[in-house]
């Protein structure tokens, strides 16, 4: 990066520290509905670190699959400035998100795009644009088990420029929820699309109050009207239209607003069929679709109107819709022309843009620690889930414990042995792969959101998440070994029990490892569950119990080698066996014959290797778990990182 490139990032790095600043010191303006519509009464706009946007020729094509193109966006060029509210309108479908996606440099993946977008003058690439600004999407997701104001702190300890201490974050967090109107419903829990908790209106003031954390100068908002009432809209709309009384940028896509909605906007921006119909001030637009021969009727709301001008009707060809978009598109470009002298700007060269990087407030370690807690929490909170688990893993352990109950070693319970370390490594994989398998599932699209507005990082997500879900996959071995040696009658030391629950362990969290990477590889519940088998079965089946590791063809044998189901299952033999002497019962040959491979078990070392395995590779069979265990984090790190940095 040269000097010029650096001297800009800390431009941009002091109006952030600037803006940051100001807000913690700013006062909370509390006003109220009609303070928000009636100029004189506001606070004056604060002038310092405002920004004028100016996008200039974009244009968008889709590509889709065989190569198709839809072109959505041609050569759309408009301005907004700071202290104003811009609208974003037009008839479903006008490209009017894919838009606010390239001007803030989101969600544009199979999307080719041109055009410049132009901050103050200056060329802005997308990571600088996710610096200044904010994006409220038009789906809040949130983390449904955490409350308004632990949502908010969360929010607050990973965005702000600075780390706060706690009365700073308290404060912060409170101005915002009485700025937003968000104070009756601070301790209510967020609640999902399918659990209701927050009303619509409270949702949306709620992502907001997330996104203006860092006090951005520039506010992006998608359709933060859809599917409220006329009420609730108006109270969201106020609550942007304060936000411009602090000298920001809000540009906001919107449907159909009533008419006490639209007047609170200043600049409209209309679009139709990718084309810019109108831009300029909100105020008018009547004259100037009067000026295309479409003059506003009586009784008519002016919003209504021009919808209504550049909607497709039912009735008409699509040539006459065409021919209409074209006049208005035709004329607005002549009224332009006409005051050229106002839409110049004066940009840099685009080479000056700092190229992307991705840039976090927070350390990993921090970023990890914050995640941690929070997915802690959503887990506490989830008990009735983790119940279920621990009844499972309580009825599981007693029937299978039941089958070996009272189980000795005894040359009559050498294959029943078998059977209970095989159905002791079995269990580990059998009980928990599954539910580890749906930890990101619901929290996937609010990691999408959360990294795309450089909160954290995919990896320290993917491991804090999957550590804290890893905690209870500590306890539920535990409480099966207990069970399993409790039931049957092996000879129990200290040495057999502390390596039984350890092998136990780090195969629990082995296969929640496996699960959670294959959950990120697929990236859909249904194809990972389907594709998973395929990996665990053929390893399972040359784990040891079903065919012995001397017998497996030679074709087979890489399965074999690298089947930690294998090394589970002799682990536990080893240990069980290594110092066991004579086994009772085992005095007399023929029947050793008869009941073993290779002739020999009389001592627990011969069973072992009658088993094929080798008593000398306990700490091998262990150094491979734990190399199963990290491969599958790693893998699942990158494919989880490659998932969310692509969506
Ligand atoms: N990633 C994409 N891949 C393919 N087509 C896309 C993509 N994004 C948008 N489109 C298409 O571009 C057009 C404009 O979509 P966009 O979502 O921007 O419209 P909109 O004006 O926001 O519509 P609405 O008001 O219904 O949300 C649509 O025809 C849409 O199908």
């Amino acid at each position: 990066m040269d000097a010029k490139a650096l001297s800009e990032v800390e431009e941009v790095e002091k109006d952030l520290k600037h803006a940051s600043e100001r807000f913690r010191k700013s006062k909370v303006h509390s006003t109220t509905a009609s303070d928000a519509e009636s100029g004189p009464k506001h606070p004056p706009p604060i002038k310092t670190n405002t920004k004028k946007l100016t996008f200039q020729n974009i244009e968008a094509i889709a590509v889709k699959k065989k190569g198709i193109r839809q072109e959505i966006l041609k050569k759309v060029s408009g301005v907004a400035r700071p202290g104003e509210l811009t609208f974003i309108m037009g008839s479903s479908g006008a490209g009017k998100t894919t838009l606010l996606n390239i001007l803030t440099g989101r969600n544009i993946k199979n999307i080719e795009t041109e055009g410049e977008v132009i901050v103050n003058g200056r060329h802005m690439t997308p990571t600088e644009m996710k610096r200044l600004s904010a994006y409220v999407q038009q789906d809040d997701v949130f983390i449904g088990m955490l409350t308004v104001k632990e949502t908010l702190r969360f929010a607050a300890k990973l965005r702000s420029p600075f780390k706060l201490d706690k009365v700073e974050l308290e404060s912060i967090v409170d101005e915002l929820l009485v700025m937003m109107s968000l104070k009756k419903c601070e301790n209510t829990k967020v609640g999902s699309m399918t659990e209701k908790s927050l009303s619509r209106g409270e949702r949306k003031r709620l992502a907001f109050a997330c996104e203006i954390l860092t006090d951005p100068p520039i506010l992006f908002c998608d359709e933060p009207t859809s599917g409220l009432d006329s009420f609730m809209s108006h109270q969201v709309i106020k609550a942007l239209r304060q936000l411009t009384y602090e000298g920001k940028t809000v540009v906001c896509t919107i449907h159909q607003p009533s008419t006490s909605v639209y007047q609170m906007a200043d600049q409209l921006i209309l679009l139709s069929q990718g084309h810019i119909a109108y831009a300029g001030p909100a105020k008018q637009v009547d004259a100037f679709f009067g000026r295309c021969g479409y003059p506003i009727p009586k009784f008519v709301s002016s919003p209504d109107h021009f919808m209504r001008v550049i909607s497709h009707k039912s009735f008409e060809s699509e040539e006459e819709y065409n021919t209409r978009i074209v006049k208005i598109v035709d004329e607005h470009e002549t009224m332009l022309k006409e005051k050229s002298g106002h839409s110049s700007t004066h940009s840099s060269r685009r080479e000056q843009a700092i190229p992307d990087a991705d840039s976090f407030s927070r350390t990993w370690w921090c970023q990890f620690y914050y995640i941690f807690h929070r997915s802690a929490t959503q887990l506490y909170r989830e008990r009735a889930v983790l119940m279920t688990k621990l009844i499972q893993t309580l009825i599981m352990s007693v029937m299978i414990g039941g089958c070996y109950f009272q189980m000795q070693i005894h040359r009559d319970y050498l294959p029943s042995f078998k059977g209970f370390a095989f159905v002791s490594v079995q269990m580990m994989h059998m009980l928990f792969m599954m539910p580890a398998m749906t930890v990101f599932w619901k929290d996937y699209p609010v990691v999408v959101r959360e990294f795309q507005a450089n909160m954290y990082s995919p990896s320290a997500y993917y491991l804090a998440k999957t550590t804290a879900d890893s905690v209870q996959y500590l306890v539920f071995p535990v409480i099966f070994s207990a069970i399993m040696l409790g039931m049957a009658n092996l000879p129990y030391t200290i040495y057999i029990i502390t390596h039984y629950l350890v092998i136990n362990i780090l195969l629990s969290l082995n296969a929640c490892s496996i699960a959670q990477s294959f959950a990120a590889m697929c990236g859909h519940l249904a194809t990972g569950m389907t594709v998973l088998p395929i990996v665990c079965v053929p390893l399972m089946v040359f784990g040891g119990f079903m065919i012995t590791y001397d017998a497996i063809p030679w074709y087979f044998l890489p399965l074999a080698w690298i089947s930690w189901y294998k090394y589970g299952f002799e682990a536990i033999t080893i240990v069980f066996f290594e110092s066991h002497g004579q086994i009772d019962g085992c005095g007399d040959n023929s029947t050793v014959v008869e009941m073993s491979s290779q002739g020999n078990c009389s001592t627990g070392p011969a069973f072992i290797k009658d088993q094929a395995f080798e008593v000398s590779n306990l700490w091998i069979d262990y150094t491979v778990i734990l190399a199963a265990l990290l491969f599958w984090k790693i893998l699942g790190v990158l494919a989880f990182s490659w998932r969310i940095r692509r969506a």
